[in-house]
């Protein structure tokens, strides 16, 4: 009893002081009939009393301190296990300066610490792989690990997006998707990407400034308009079209590792909600319009209208009953339009990044490696013949045997995406030393798998001629190394899309362009945002390519 007053008045003494109270404003205003508390309280002791109290909570509430220090390092000591790492982790924050400022340099000393390494930010523990072997691991097994996005991340990109989903729901969902990037679909997109991307080239040929200038927001512009158009066709009008492109950007940085997680006005996630809203506002119109069109069987002139007409055939050969019930089920599953836009919210926001950073890398490399240019012209020059404004085909992008490998070794030499972030479901028995604890976030690294020198020897040189050399050469031997688009249940939907315009900008870009790179001290150095980019923004000038005479030889017009 005494140790409740004392806590009662210790508590009235610390409340009162900052309100102001006094004695006489608690004296009951019906004349001293109520029961007064204070009366109880045996006032000559009160100074020793109040002083006990004081240093009572002060202890209780250091030794809580304490305590809770000292658990979480001996936590973080025991999930550590003998992994390397930092011995001890910065109370309560742990390595969040470093991901405040992700340098490549830093994950790199992680990296090569170990196939596995530790790090914990706010006390979410983290475990890293960096070798093939544990990468792959965890990227298929879906029992124990699954994808997992920043805190934001269903804010933004709605929580009932496919996106979120695992296991069977995910699997079924991703077969219902896979009609989108079959064979037919990627010719019809070829058309609607080249029309594009020639106009942005002729923006970048009409950039009078005598200099080279940062050109990572240019062929930003170009991927993001390109994928809009063919994931949505004319349905979006100019203006709109622009409006969400512009603001997709709001949607990228907010879900960037590290942010601010709550919506208030002028924070990250609540001007990525805006812009969202505005996106999926024109993306349920696209699927709106797209469904009246298709019913009335007109032409497909994009992946909506791909999709959907996709639905409607399969409806009919249902009625038919041709079809075994498995794929029946997905295939003939409606999609509202709400799905289909948040679908096409996921494909916009998945490209366009790592496009972006693949296509500045694309056009850095040949800059700095000519000879690897000349041999590309020259391939473009004999597979478009005399006329080199004809639209191609997607058999003539198929045949573009030395681009495709160029594409592929700068994805290779500079992977856009370094990592993906998972979450262990349950404890993760990753190897025979090691079990991940339950609710850790477990990261696949990409970089070493794809520069490691026993598969690709030298593997910070760029030399496409690696992917050319047959069956039996170190790289074809070993595919379990590429590892730029993902590997298992979620690896990327979009990698024959995101291949084919790469390889298609890159063919169209060398016959009708030459352009020149400005190397500065930081073209080398990776700026990593969510994928990399060099440091100095790619500084570029592009200008005009003569056409060469027809009848020219095709090594005489690449030399040219
Ligand atoms: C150079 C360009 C691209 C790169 C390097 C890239 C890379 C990746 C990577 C590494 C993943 C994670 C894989 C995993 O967890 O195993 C991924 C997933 C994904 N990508 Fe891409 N991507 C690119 C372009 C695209 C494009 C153009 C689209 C859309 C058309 C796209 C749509 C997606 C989607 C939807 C996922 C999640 C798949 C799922 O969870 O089932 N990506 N991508």
């Amino acid at each position: 009893m005494a140790s409740t007053l004392q806590s009662i008045r210790a508590s009235a003494s610390m409340i009162s002081a900052p309100f102001g109270f006094n004695q006489s404003r608690l004296a009951p205003a019906d004349g001293g009939k109520s029961f007064d508390l204070l009366s109880l309280v045996d006032y000559a002791s009160l100074p020793s009393l109040k002083d006990a109290d004081t240093k009572t909570i002060l202890f209780a509430v250091l030794a809580i301190i304490i305590t809770g220090l000292v658990s979480e390092q001996v936590l973080y000591w025991k999930k550590k296990g003998g992994l390397p790492g930092p011995k001890w982790t910065i109370p309560i924050i742990g390595k969040f300066a470093d991901s405040l400022n992700p340098s490549l340099e830093k994950y790199q000393e992680g990296w090569n610490s170990g196939p596995l390494s530790v790090a914990s930010v706010f006390n979410i523990f983290i475990v890293i792989a960096s070798s093939t072997e544990h990468t792959r691991r965890i990227l298929n097994s879906p029992v124990y690990a699954e994808p997992c996005l920043v805190a934001s991340a269903k804010k933004v990109l709605c929580h009932d997006n496919w996106v979120f989903l695992n296991g069977k729901a995910h699997v079924d969902y991703r077969k219902g998707l896979n009609t989108l990037f079959t064979r037919k679909a990627l010719g019809i997109y070829l058309g609607i990407q080249e029309k594009i991307y020639r106009q942005h080239f002729d923006l970048w040929l009409a950039d009078n400034n005598p200099k080279p200038q940062p050109y990572m927001m240019q062929f930003r512009d170009l991927n993001m308009e390109t994928s809009l158009r063919v994931f949505c066709g004319n349905y979006i009008p100019e203006e709109a079209a622009k409006e969400v492109s512009d603001n997709y950007w709001l949607i990228t940085v907010a879900l960037e590792l590290v942010n601010f997680p709550f919506a208030f006005p002028g924070t990250k996630v609540y001007n990525a909600i805006k812009a969202r809203k505005t996106a999926m506002k024109w993306f349920e119109l696209t699927a709106r319009e797209s469904k009246k069109r298709m019913a009335e069987g007109q032409e497909v002139t994009c992946l909506t209208d791909a999709w959907i007409k996709a639905m409607i055939d399969a409806r009919q050969q249902n009625e038919n009953a041709d079809l075994e019930a498995e794929s029946r089920k997905v295939l003939v599953r409606d999609f509202s339009d709400r799905e289909i836009g948040m679908v096409l919210l996921s494909f916009l926001f998945a490209s366009q990044d790592a496009m972006s950073s693949g296509l500045t890398y694309l056009f850095q490399h040949m800059a700095d490696h000519p000879e690897i240019l000349r041999k590309v012209r020259e391939e473009q020059y004999r597979i478009r013949g005399d006329d080199i404004n004809a639209s191609l085909s997607l058999d003539q992008v198929d045949s573009m045997e030395y681009t495709r490998a160029v594409v592929k070794e700068s994805l290779r030499l500079k992977p856009p995406v370094i990592m993906v972030p998972y979450e262990t479901r349950k404890a993760f028995p990753i190897d025979k030393n090691y079990t991940v604890p339950k609710g850790s976030m477990v990261i696949p690294s990409f970089w070493n798998s794809l520069h490691d020198a026993s598969v690709y020897p030298e593997p910070d040189s760029f030399k496409p001629e690696r992917w050319l050399e047959g069956p039996q050469s170190l790289a074809e031997l070993n595919p379990k190394n590429y590892l730029v688009f993902g590997s298992g249940p979620h690896n990327c939907i979009g990698q024959q899309y995101a291949n084919m315009h790469l390889t298609a900008v890159l063919g169209t870009a060398s016959v009708l362009m030459n352009w020149e790179h400005e190397v500065t001290p930081l073209s080398e150095k990776v700026k990593v945002i969510a994928t990399i980019f060099p440091k100095d923004g790619a500084r570029m000038k592009f200008y005009p390519r003569a056409v060469p005479a027809p009848g020219t030889a095709p090594e005489v017009a690449a030399s040219a």
